[in-house]
Formats: structure tokens, sequence, C-alpha cells
């Protein structure tokens, strides 16, 4: 796929967010924070990060956590994964929570997150009376078993 060009205005004083390596799917955003923010136990934040982005119709970009984070501090996003309309001109903001039992401290500059570039198909509802057959039928929520 064709790379494509997404709009930024970089209003912090870190980098722009990058991918870490040729592969990597997602770009780490940093923390835009005065001072630093300690999260107790099951506290969450809304962490600036003084980006504000333009992306093009048809694309959204998901904020997704970082697993270092996660596995490591407990610090994940809370609204995962979350969604950046490609029409929102405000700032790119993360929701963090501290799922771990210690306060967990963020810096600025910190890598607290990830961000994704979605194609994004828009739905046309089809009204119908009555819905076709499947192999499923209405069974899910482990239905099909455990293993
Ligand atoms: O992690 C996030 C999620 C959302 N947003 C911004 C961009 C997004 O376009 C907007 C709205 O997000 P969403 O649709 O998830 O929230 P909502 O509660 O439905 O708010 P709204 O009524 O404004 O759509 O908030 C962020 O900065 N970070
Ligand atoms: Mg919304």
């Amino acid at each position: 796929m064709a790379n494509m060009q997404v709009g930024i205005k970089n209003t912090s004083k870190h980098p722009l967010p990058a991918y870490a390596t040729t592969g990597a799917s997602g770009l780490d955003i940093r923390a835009n924070i005065a001072e630093s923010i300690t999260l107790k136990s099951l506290e969450r934040v809304l962490v600036p990060t003084g980006l504000f982005l333009e992306i093009p119709d048809g694309w959204e970009i998901q904020i997704r956590p970082r697993s270092g984070l996660a596995a490591k501090q407990g610090l994940t996003c809370l609204n995962t994964p979350g969604t950046i309309d490609s029409d929102y001109r405000g700032e790119i903001k993360v929701i963090l929570v501290n799922l771990s039992n210690e306060p967990q401290t963020i810096n600025d500059g910190d890598r607290i997150a990830q961000m994704v570039l979605q194609e994004v198909g828009k739905l046309e509802w089809v009204s119908q009376d009555e819905l076709s057959a499947s192999e499923r039928g209405a069974g899910g929520f482990g239905h099909t078993g455990k293993q």
C-alpha cells in the first residue's frame, strides 16, 4: 500500500511520532506535559500530546497501548483502541489508566501509546425483515467451546 500523507501540527517540543522500526505498525507518541504525572492504582488521566492532525477522509487513526508499558507497569489506554476521526482538529490526547497496584509515573516525552493508520469503510444500511441462514446462526459468546 502506498504511503498516506497526513497533515500534522506539532505544538510540543518533542519530535514527530515515528515508527520505531521499518516494519512497525504504529508510530510511538509522547506525553507533552509540564510536570510528571503520578497515577494511583486504578486512576486514569487524559494526557496531552501537543499534536493536531488532518487525516484524509476515509481513514482514521487508532490510539493503541504499548505492550511494554502494559506488561511492566500496568499502564494501558482505557478506551483502546482510541478513535481519531478524520474530521477531528483538536489536540490528540491519550486516556491512560493505571491497572497495577502501585502508583505509576509518566514523564514529559515518555512514549505512552502508538498511533495506527487504518482505512475506514462507510456502510449503507439495507433494512431486511429476515436475515440469511448461516452455519453459526445465533450461537455466540463461547458457543463453539473453550478450546
Ligand atoms: O483516545 C482518544 C480518543 C478520541 N480522541 C479525540 C479524537 C476523536 O475524533 C474525538 C472523539 O472521540 P470519540 O468519538 O471516541 O469520543 P466521543 O465520546 O464519541 O466524543 P464525540 O461525541 O466528540 O465524538 O476525540 C482523542 O484525542 N484520543
Ligand atoms: Mg464519537
